[in-house]
C-alpha cells in the first residue's frame, strides 16, 4: 500500500491495512516481522521532539549509569499521548492470537484477553501499574546492550519499536539486533533494517521455534548497535505494564 494513503489514516485503520496472516507467519518463522510506513514523517519527527519535555515522562534512564549501554531513554507517563496510546491499543489485537498461539505451543497455561484494556486491567491488578512505553535517544557512540524487557510476572510475549529517525540521513549504524539462543546450539543474530516511520514487532523473551523433532523454546534478546554518527530516536512499545 502506498505510504501516503496509509499515513493519511487513523492508527488503528493503518494497523488493519497491513497483511497479519504473513507476519504471523514471519514472526514464527524469524521471531520479528516489519510495518513498513506505520508513521508518517512528521509524526516521526514530532514524537522525537517529545524527548526534550520532561512533562511527558515519569522516569528518565541515562543507559551508562546502570551498564545497559550508552544513550539514554524515558517511560512516558499516564496519560499517554494520544498517537502513543492508539499503537499501543489498537496493535494489541493484532497480536494477541498470535501471543496465545505461541503459549499453546510452549505448554503455557497463560491466555491473553482480546483487548489491551482488558490486558493491562491484569497487569495493574497485580501491582504493575507504571506504563512501560519509552523513548530512546542515542548519539554518537551510543548503543544498547542486547536485553529483555520484562518488568514483573505479567509479560506479553511481543512488542513493538518504531524507528523515528531516518538512517544514512539522520544517523549512521546503530541497528536494531536480535538474537535468538537456541537450547544446545550457537546463537543467531538478526539485523532489522528499519527505515524512518517503520515498525518491528518481535518476540519480548521467548517463542517457539519448530524443529525436525517437534518444537522447543527459544530465548531472545534486543539491542542496538553503536551509532556511528548522528542522532538516533525510537519509540518502544511494550504491552505490560511496570512494577
Ligand atoms: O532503540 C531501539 O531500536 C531499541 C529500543 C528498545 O530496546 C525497545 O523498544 O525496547
Ligand atoms: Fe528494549
Amino acid at each position: 500500500m502506498n505510504a501516503q494513503l496509509r499515513t493519511d489514516a487513523g492508527v488503528d485503520a493503518r494497523l488493519r491495512t497491513y497483511d497479519w496472516a504473513s507476519l504471523a507467519d514471519e514472526l514464527d518463522a524469524h521471531g520479528c516481522a516489519m510495518l513498513h510506513d506505520l508513521l508518517s514523517p512528521s509524526e516521526c519527527v514530532e514524537l522525537a521532539r517529545m524527548y526534550a519535555d520532561e512533562a511527558h515522562f515519569r522516569s528518565r534512564v541515562v543507559m551508562a549509569r546502570h551498564g545497559f549501554g550508552r544513550g539514554e531513554y524515558r517511560y512516558f507517563s499516564y496519560p499517554l499521548p494520544e498517537l502513543v496510546s492508539a499503537l499501543r491499543s489498537a496493535a494489541y489485537p493484532q497480536l494477541a492470537p498470535i501471543a496465545n498461539r505461541w503459549n499453546a505451543t510452549m505448554g503455557l497455561a497463560v491466555r491473553y484477553p482480546a483487548t489491551h484494556a482488558e490486558f493491562i486491567d491484569r497487569c495493574h491488578a497485580a501491582g504493575q501499574r507504571r506504563p512501560t512505553p519509552l523513548l530512546l535517544q542515542y548519539g554518537t557512540g551510543d548503543y544498547n546492550c542486547l536485553h529483555q524487557d520484562l518488568y514483573g510476572e505479567h509479560v506479553f510475549p511481543l512488542q513493538m519499536a518504531i524507528l523515528l529517525s531516518e538512517p544514512g540521513r539522520d544517523f549512521q549504524g546503530g541497528e536494531f539486533v536480535l538474537t535468538e539462543q537456541r537450547p544446545r546450539m550457537q546463537s543467531r543474530a538478526e539485523v532489522v533494517p528499519l527505515r524512518q516511520g517503520c515498525a518491528v514487532l518481535f518476540a519480548v523473551h521467548q517463542r517457539p521455534l519448530q524443529g525436525t523433532r517437534g518444537s522447543y523454546r527459544v530465548n531472545l534478546r534486543h539491542g542496538v548497535s553503536r551509532v556511528r554518527s548522528g542522532q538516533r530516536h525510537t519509540l518502544g512499545i511494550i504491552f505490560h505494564d511496570a512494577e
